[in-house]
Formats: structure tokens, sequence, C-alpha cells
């Protein structure tokens, strides 16, 4: 059995947020045109690690506050539009560089509001800081083209130019870093935000507002409405004719409702939804290194990511080895507990709901005859939401466990012959997200990169995520490209200018 820690009260929320070295971070109400807004309507956040502890009491914007904000930020977009590249990318590495001097505190409301562990939540937020600074970068470096026309008297010039008011929606799995790599993409363009956060996780947002405010942003070009009326939120935000941009992150059912809702005013759009990723282990890999890129890969935060291995597909020949390395590797280092003590490698998962699909999709790998190779169960005794990581070995595809992104902690493990076949299986999927291979074949690994239909691949490796990856799906996976050098583009649009007579 895998060891693990009690709560320890010294994890109560109280106690870690009156010892942030900066309690100016913790903001509990809304953040419109540089002012915070507080209403009576409030909603809780819950710590996830700890039974009935409850986070913060935050201020539930309503919908005539959203309205103000997207007025606002209309207004502010008229002039911030105007501002120069420069000046954008100064902005973003102040907001880069108080980021990461306010590290150890952001990584704690993380901890506080999503339960992943301290290392796992300061990662987060150097990742998150990361896109300020890549944006910071590619903020001067945007150019438009000049172009031969048919017409000899004519030429074409393209302006690149912000989209508008931009609309962001966000899930509670990275509460700064899915923020952040749309936000620093809007700033880079010269865009004006509205930022709806998860209702699960609205601190870390609220918090890099007040530090957008402290990096000198002007007001009313970061506003964030923390709200528990997501769905009203969202038809808003989609709706409204001043926003000329959404961006969301989160499931392909809400993904697609949303979709529908901004079709009759047609906005630009990016959609980062659900995945199911294959991660296959040929039989030349590297089988300690393919252990290693599956903890990775699917045991980051407890399972919780999109881009996290939710079927493993090993070959028969290495099947053996590859469950017995598997299986002993966590049991000597993973550690379930509390996020905030430092031993404890996986934390809870977000809520109860998430502990049903962990527990509904076991069950029903293990009566159509699943094995349960370690872990399985939930563990009442460190709290609701905590669930032993686990590995199911004798997967067949009749499972729902195959078909469906867990989100949680359950590695199910497929036994394949060919590569013509595992390629085949690892594609039969609405999803397309991410996808990972070990193989030490170069034929084979130029190969499958190419038949895999997914928008991201690791190959020999299961972490795949950075400011530089253009990061983004296909089929249900959605649409879009955030970070790297393509993420300002979908918060621009090309104008094409025809001038006459200039021959
Ligand atoms: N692709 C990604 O990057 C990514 C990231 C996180 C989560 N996910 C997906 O999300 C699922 C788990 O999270 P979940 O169940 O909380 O997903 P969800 O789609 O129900 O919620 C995600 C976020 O969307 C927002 N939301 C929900 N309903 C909305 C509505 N009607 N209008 C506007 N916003 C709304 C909320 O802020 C919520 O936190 C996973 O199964 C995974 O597929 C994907
Ligand atoms: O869960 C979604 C995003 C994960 C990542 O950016 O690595």
């Amino acid at each position: 059995m895998l060891r693990s820690f009690r709560f320890n009260s010294t994890f109560s929320s109280a106690k870690v947020l009156a010892a942030l070295s900066n309690p100016n971070l913790v903001k509990t109400e809304g953040h419109i045109n540089g002012e915070w807004v507080s209403t009576h309507d409030k909603f809780a956040v819950k710590n996830p690690g700890v039974d009935g502890d409850f986070v913060a009491q935050v201020s539930s914007l309503s919908l005539e506050d959203a309205e103000r904000a997207i007025g606002i930020a209309k207004r502010e977009f008229n002039k911030f539009k105007k501002t120069t590249p420069r000046y954008r990318s100064l902005l973003l590495s102040n907001l880069n560089k108080l980021m990461l001097d306010n590290q150890q505190d952001l990584a704690k409301l993380i901890v506080l509001e999503n339960g992943k562990p301290y290392a796992d939540a300061l990662g987060e937020v150097k990742y998150a800081a990361s896109f300020f600074q890549w944006f910071a970068e590619e903020a001067p470096r945007v150019y438009g083209d000049i172009i031969s026309s048919a017409n000899p008297a004519n030429k074409i010039l393209t302006l690149k130019q912000p989209v508008g008011v931009c609309g962001i929606l966000t899930p509670w799995n990275f509460p700064s870093a899915m923020i952040t790599r749309k936000l620093g993409a809007a700033i880079a363009a010269g865009c004006t935000t509205v930022i709806k956060p998860a209702s699960e996780t609205p601190l870390s947002a609220l918090a890099l507002a007040h530090l957008a405010q402290e990096a000198g942003f002007p007001d009313g070009v970061v506003n964030v409405i923390p709200s528990n009326h997501t769905a009203e939120m969202g038809q808003l935000i989609t709706t409204h004719p001043l926003i000329s941009k959404v961006s969301f992150t989160g499931s392909t059912r809400v993904g697609s409702l949303l979709m529908g809702q901004l079709a009759p005013t047609l906005k630009k759009l990016s959609m980062e939804l659900g995945g199911n990723a294959p991660f296959i282990v040929f039989e030349d890999a590297d089988i300690d290194k393919a252990v290693d890129g599956a903890i990775v890969s699917k045991f980051r935060s407890s399972g919780q990511t999109c881009v996290c291995a939710n079927r493993l597909y090993v070959h028969e020949s290495i099947y053996p080895e590859f469950t017995t390395k598997l299986t002993q590797r966590l049991v000597d280092t993973v550690r379930l507990g509390h996020g905030l003590d430092e031993a404890v490698t996986h934390g809870p998962l977000i809520h109860e709901n998430s502990m049903k699909k962990v527990t509904s999709h076991i069950e029903d790998a293990v009566s159509k005859g699943a094995q349960v190779l370690m872990g399985g169960g939930p563990r009442p005794d460190l709290g609701a939401n905590y669930h032993e990581l686990t590995i199911l070995g004798n997967v067949t595809s009749d499972m729902e466990i195959v078909h469906e992104e867990t989100f949680g902690p359950v590695a199910p493990i497929i036994k394949f012959s060919t590569e013509e076949e595992v390629v085949a299986a690892a594609n039969d999927t609405e999803f397309g997200l991410a996808g990972y291979f070990f193989s030490k074949d170069i034929s084979r690994v130029f190969r499958v990169a190419q038949e895999l239909n997914t928008g991201m691949i690791g190959v020999n490796t299961g972490a795949i995520s950075e400011a530089a990856l253009p990061f983004g799906g296909v089929k249900l996976s959605g649409f879009g490209r955030e970070g790297s050098k393509y993420g300002i583009e979908d918060y621009m649009i090309t104008k094409s200018v025809v001038l006459g007579e200039v021959n």
C-alpha cells in the first residue's frame, strides 16, 4: 500500500492565508476598471484537501456587473489598441517578474483552492509566469506583409490589429496558467479582457488582477468577474456584441454549448477541450524511460490535466516488465496527502463529481474483467476527495475508461501486438488533444507521429507543456493554438489594405 499523510491542522486555509508574506494577494472581490467590487451575494471557495474547510467567501458578481466590465473593457480597448507593442511588452515583463517575486504565496493559493501539491503549484506559477515572458517577447515581433498585386499599379499591405475585447473563460485545474496563456497573448496583441475564472478557483485569478495593477496595467484592461452564476456569465460573454473573441478551456460538453451560443454573433473563438490521450509503449522502447514518462503524463495533478495519458497501450512482449516496474516505482515514490505537506507527491481530486467519475470507471472496468494492480479505491481516512493512484491491467476496448476521459489517477493498461493495430486503436476516439509514444526506431517515430490524430505528441517524453509549445487539439478536443509563436494570432485580425497608384 502507498504511504500517505493525514491532515494536519497547520494546513487549514485560515492559518495558511494568515502566514502569507504578501497578504495583499488575497482578494475576495471582483476587479472592474481597477476597482475592487464587493457584492452581498457570495460563494464559498472550498479547500479540496480538507473536509469542511473553506478558503474564502468570494463576491459573486451579477450580470449587471459583467455588463459594466464589458463596457469598460470596450472603452479601454479604444485606447489600449493604440499603445505600442514595446509598452505592452514592458507591462507583461513587469507582471512576469511580480509573479516570480510572489511565487511562494501564489503557489500556496493554488494548493488551497485546487489541492495540487506545493511543488506542482510552484511549477504552475512559473509555467503561468512564463507565458507573460513569452508574449512580452512576441509583442514587438508582429509583422504585416507587403504583397504584389495582380494589378501593376497596386500594392497590397496587411496590418495586424488586435481583435477587440476578449472574454476568457477558464477551468479549475490550472487556476493561474490557463488564464495567463490566454491573457499574455491578448495583452501582447493590444486587446482588453474580461476574465471569468472557475468558481472553484477564483483566488489565483484575483491575485493576478492585483499584480497586473501593481505592474502598471491601465485600469479596465484586465477585468476579473468571479461568480457562481457560471452558465449565465457564459451566456452573456458568448452573446455580447461588444466582445469580439472568446477563449475557453474546459470540457467538450461546455465548449460545444458555448460555440452554439456564440454562433449568432460569429466571434473569433479558441477552444481547448477534453482529451483521451493514448500513451503507447512499443517493444523497442527504453522501458525505464517509458515508466518515468507514464508517471509524469498519467499522474501529473493526479490525472487532472487535459493532456494526461488516459489509456496506456503496452506491447504484449514487454507488458509484464512494464506493469511490474510502473507499480513498483509508484509504490516507492508516491505519497498521497495534503498538498502543503512537503513529503506529499499527490493531492486530492477537486470535488465529489471527480471522485464519482473515477469510481465508476474503475467499477465498470473491473466488472468487465480488468485487474486492479495497484490502489483501486478512495481514501476517506484522508478526506472525501482523496483517491489512491490506481493501475488497472488487462483492460479491453469494451470498457468505458478507454473511451471517456477519466480526469483522475487511474492508469488503464491495454496489451497490443502490432503497430497498425495500436495506431488504429489510439485513433479510435472522438478526441485528439495529446498523444504519447515511446520507441527507439527513428522510422517508426516519424511514421507514428504522422499517423496519430492529435494536436500534440510526446515522443519518448511524458512532459510536453511549455510556453514555446503550440498548445491545442483536433476533433472534439477543440481548435486554436495557445502559447508559442502562433498564440498571438488568435487575438489579432489581418487587415488587407490595397494601395492604388503606387507604381
Ligand atoms: N483542454 C483543456 O485544457 C482542459 C482543461 C481543464 C479541463 N478540461 C476538461 O474539463 C473537464 C473537467 O472539468 P469540468 O468538469 O469542471 O469541466 P467543465 O467544462 O464543466 O468546466 C470547466 C470550466 O468551464 C466553465 N464553465 C462550465 N460551464 C460553463 C458554462 N455553461 N458557461 C461558461 N463557462 C462554463 C467553468 O469555469 C468551469 O470551471 C475534463 O473532463 C476535461 O475534459 C479541459
Ligand atoms: O489541462 C490543461 C492544460 C495542461 C497544460 O498546459 O499542460
